[in-house]
């Protein structure tokens, strides 16, 4: 164990600094996001299509409630817990633990992916209307809100029978509201079943796909045949998410899964905001048909293409440099050296911005918001967010960064100055 995750081993809750505007934060977000999430699919099936719309258009009761939505997303989490505990890929490792151990985590993310697509297949050539999950859009969210709540609620109360050494740094303020927003453990566990990481990439990333599907499905329904923007939307979502699993190891290193707690925050990411606010593009197509050339459909898929070479080739650098430094493919890139013992990279992709994986995710969101043309915002939503959660991301890495590396980052940041966009930011 190293000098600084000594010195973090004994800091006391009262050190521990409030992020995402601490305690207002913590109150209006899971008020504000929840609603956002209703309003944003209410605005994506209403004719204007308009954010700015007033009165905004307020979903009825009886659209917001279905009872086969509960039976769907209890199927659907249930089928993929069945999934994360079938023995079937690699088992991995995490990283060390303040309490020197290292948890193992399934590596079968992209087999639920494969299988899903299988049973899905077998539905839609059984008959099944999977067309009508766009009609079930809002009861589904509001399920999905209300899992997120009970298991929020669940994870903070079993929180106070963890060992010390098994809270979050972050999450342990003492402010109810605040650690239950933020989350107090760090790897809540039902046996080896580890439910942040479980939550991370299965039944929300995938359920994204799955309502992309259906949204196409509904197209096909009201028009006969499927749009070439809503293909793409569909394709390109698709690539994102079965590459997400695909290196699902990689989410292993990532900052939700090392330093922050599993909370409301998260719960909810994972559980709502991504299934029913990423895929948004699909719904707004469904009532909003696009015509796109075959021009403008190559440039689209030129961007997805740029993109996505730049988020995985510099997020596989770094994996790569950080398994095994010596091997061909990065070791004779120029490094500096850290006090800890880790080197940062100074060239490469990492030499070109301090997060070239952010510059590809966002060139790829905003491919996936043009083939929805220009006449609406909506469909731009998930851009807007994106910089905004990327921005601020990247300001909490460099913050836990800087108390990692101390000067050796101070002199990564002046080799390499620009933070996403080369030249601009
Ligand atoms: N679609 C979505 O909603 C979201 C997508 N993402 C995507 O997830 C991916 C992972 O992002 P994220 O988890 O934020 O973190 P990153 O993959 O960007 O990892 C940041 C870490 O990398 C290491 N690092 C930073 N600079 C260097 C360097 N020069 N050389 C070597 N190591 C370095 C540091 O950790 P250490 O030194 O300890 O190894 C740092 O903490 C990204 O592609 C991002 O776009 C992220 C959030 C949301
Ligand atoms: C507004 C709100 C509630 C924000 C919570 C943030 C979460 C939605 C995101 C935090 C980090 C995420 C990651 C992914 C999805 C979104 C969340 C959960 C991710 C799984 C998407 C696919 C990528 O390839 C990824 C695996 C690198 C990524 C990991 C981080």
């Amino acid at each position: 164990m190293g000098p600084n995750s000594q010195a973090l081993k004994h800091r006391s809750s009262h050190d521990t600094e409030r992020e995402f505007g601490g305690s207002l934060g913590a109150i209006c977000i899971p008020i504000l996001l929840p609603l956002t999430v209703l309003f944003l699919i209410s605005v994506s099936r209403s004719p204007e299509a308009s954010l700015l719309q007033f009165p905004p258009p307020l979903p009825s009761t009886n659209q917001l409630w279905d009872s086969l939505a509960p039976v769907l997303l209890v199927g659907w989490m249930s089928l993929h817990a069945c999934l994360y505990l079938l023995p079937l890929g690699k088992v991995s490792e995490g990283l060390v633990l303040r309490d020197g151990k290292r948890l193992k985590y399934p590596i079968n993310g992209f087999h639920g992916l494969c299988i899903s697509g299988v049973l899905l297949l077998l539905l839609l050539m059984l008959g099944a209307p999977l067309g009508y999950l766009f009609e079930l859009l809002l009861p589904l969210a509001v399920c999905a809100i209300g899992v997120s709540f009970l298991l929020s609620v669940y994870l903070y109360v079993r929180s106070f029978w963890a060992p010390h050494h098994a809270l979050a740094l972050g999450g342990n303020t003492g402010n109810p509201l605040y650690d239950f927003f933020i989350g107090r453990e760090l790897n809540p566990r039902i046996g080896n079943f580890d439910l942040k990481y479980f939550c991370e990439l299965r039944p929300g990333l995938i359920g994204w796909v799955v309502i992309n599907l259906g949204m196409m499905m509904k197209e096909v329904e009201l028009r006969g045949s499927p749009s070439l923007a809503m293909i793409l939307v569909n394709c390109f979502q698709l690539l994102y998410v079965a590459d997400a699993l695909w290196n699902e190891e990689a989410v292993l290193t990532t900052m939700d899964i090392v330093h922050d707690g599993f909370g409301f925050m998260l719960v909810f990411g994972d559980l709502a905001w991504v299934p029913f606010t990423y895929g948004l593009q699909a719904a707004f197509l469904v009532v909003h048909p696009q015509a796109l050339s075959s021009l403008g459909a190559a440039a689209i898929i030129t961007l997805n293409g740029i993109g996505y070479y730049i988020f995985r080739k510099s997020n596989s650098q770094k994996n790569q440099f950080r398994r095994d430094p010596t091997h061909p493919s990065v070791a004779r890139l120029e490094t500096i050296a850290t006090a800890t013992g880790k080197r940062l990279l100074v060239s490469g992709w990492w030499g070109l911005v301090r997060h070239p994986n952010y510059l590809g995710d966002l060139l790829m969101a905003l491919a996936w918001s043009l083939p929805c043309g220009f006449s609406h915002l909506l469909p731009y939503f998930y851009v807007v967010y994106f910089t905004v959660l990327l921005i601020h991301r990247e300001a909490r890495d460099e913050k836990q960064c800087r108390a990692k590396y101390g000067l050796a980052w101070d002199t990564y940041c002046r080799r390499v100055p620009y933070r996403i966009f080369p030249y601009i930011y």
